[in-house]
């Protein structure tokens, strides 16, 4: 087992993974920029870094930074967290070379699935449903037309090296194809430096719904149930829950066999997370494969008693894994809380926070890194903590959910508290009656 890990990230998910280290008596390595000095993660880490300005560049995304605080502090593994290096196959090259443990899978399966032809070239091979569309990247506009003309509109044009909803394009009328094209490739190789796109039909109205999955290094794999995560605004997540709503018996076994195979195809290790799109009569598509422990990876903790971060560091050091999937015994729902303002177009809202109180009580779980008199940073993503609360039905989760949010008060910048206070009394929501487009016609009021 590792002696110090290295976090290489900020905020709630270092904390978080600190929180377990601490667990498993692993030794904490902080890094910091300048900016994030006064930072909880650093206050609880058993040693802490300056790596550098607060411009991300310049700290939390360069390589050579991290890798000189892992050496000066004899970290003998890093965790990325999530977002910043966690899926860049470079630097778990580079830990490797250092011989250093990067905690997730190898840098062959975070390239793989990081390009997203590849992946459901893999998953088309692996016999996982995926999205009926162009065989391989298109090749010319012409081809774009024939393939739209043979699906029906409407079609959506993706980017391969995109994701997440970056560089992707829906195409209503046929008179747009050769514009959408065109302007898909060069966005393309502007933001990613790598043209390469693909068109799929557009499936109406999905749902999001995604299955945790885990793979050891011995070839065993299982699936963790599913999270659904279709109230989404501008392709960033607001709300989570498992288990969703919208699943059946049948389906989640459908769903979780077909996790199982695509994890099982890339011979996947570490955690992981298999994202679908579910239409309206529960036919299931291959989205996209993420290969970090995702933000709402505490959802799933929480319905099935298990501590994903600690699986993740467990896999890393060549422990085996039990195999057994595991199916929701809770209801948990996932509120998060950004320092934006909700009345004007989710205005980024950084500055010191005056006054904190944080809920709690029976069925509630908080994962943050605020603190009364803390100053939001400007530089980096503006979540500022995640509500959970669970029970034993969707509807208390909700109960509780309310009473927890009530309970919350962050004053000194503005948040998003009252869009969710909102949401949770909201018919449609209750009901679990929502797809992606549910935040199209959300108006907070
Ligand atoms: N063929 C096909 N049809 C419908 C889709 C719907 C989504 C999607 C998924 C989740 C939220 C969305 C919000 C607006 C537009 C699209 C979405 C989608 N995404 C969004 C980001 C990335 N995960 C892929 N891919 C789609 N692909």
């Amino acid at each position: 087992m590792f002696k110090k890990i290295l976090i290489a990230n900020r905020g709630e998910i270092a904390l978080r993974i600190i929180r377990t280290c601490k667990e498993m008596g692993i030794k904490t390595v902080a890094v910091y920029s300048t900016a994030d000095k006064d930072s909880l993660h650093v206050k609880f880490a058993d040693e802490a870094v300056c790596i550098g300005k607060p411009q991300s560049a310049e700290s939390y995304l360069n390589i050579p930074h991290l890798m000189a605080a892992a050496e000066i502090t004899n970290a003998d593994a890093i965790h990325p967290g999530y977002g910043f290096l966690a899926e860049n196959a470079r630097f778990a090259e580079i830990c490797g070379e250092h011989g250093i443990k990067f905690i997730g899978p190898t840098p062959d399966m975070i390239r793989r699935m990081g390009d997203k032809m590849t992946a459901k070239e893999t998953m088309i091979a692996a016999g996982v449903p995926v999205i009926p569309g162009s065989e391989g990247l298109l090749q010319s506009v012409e081809e774009a037309k024939t393939i739209a003309k043979s699906m029906g509109l409407p079609v959506i044009i993706k980017a391969t090296a995109g994701g997440g909803g970056k560089g992707m394009r829906v195409v209503w009328d046929e008179s747009e194809i050769e514009t959408a094209y065109n302007m898909a490739k060069n966005e393309a190789r502007a933001s990613f430096s790598n043209d390469g796109i693909y068109m799929e039909k557009f499936v109406e109205e999905p749902r999001h719904i995604e299955i945790q999955v885990a793979g050891d290094q011995y070839g065993k794999v299982c699936h963790l149930s599913e999270r659904d995560c279709s109230i989404q605004r501008r392709h960033q997540k607001l709300v989570e829950e498992s288990p969703s709503p919208f699943m059946t018996p049948e389906l989640r076994e459908k769903m979780g066999e077909a996790a199982i195979k695509a994890a099982s195809a890339i011979n996947y290790e570490s955690v992981g997370t298999i994202e679908f799109l579910v239409d309206k009569h529960r036919n299931f598509y291959f989205m996209e494969m993420n290969t970090r422990i995702q933000v709402e990876h505490g959802v799933t903790e929480e319905v099935i008693n298990f501590d994903l971060v600690k699986e993740q560091i467990k896999i890393a050091a060549g422990i085996p894994i039990s195999g057994k999937n595991y199916m929701p015994q809770m209801h948990a729902i996932e509120c998060r809380i950004n320092a934006e303002d909700p009345y004007n177009d989710f205005r980024p809202s950084p500055g010191k926070i005056t006054v904190l109180h944080i809920p709690g009580g029976h069925g509630v779980r908080v994962d943050s890194h605020i603190y009364a008199g803390y100053v939001i940073p400007p530089y980096y993503d503006s979540m500022v903590a995640k509500i959970i609360t669970m029970a034993q039905t969707r509807e208390e989760a909700i109960n509780t959910m309310e009473r927890a949010l009530s309970e919350f008060v962050i004053e000194g910048v503005k948040t998003t508290i009252p869009f969710h206070q909102q949401l949770m009394r909201d018919e449609n929501f209750r009901k679990g009656n929502f797809t992606t487009k549910f935040t199209e016609t959300f108006k907070l009021v």
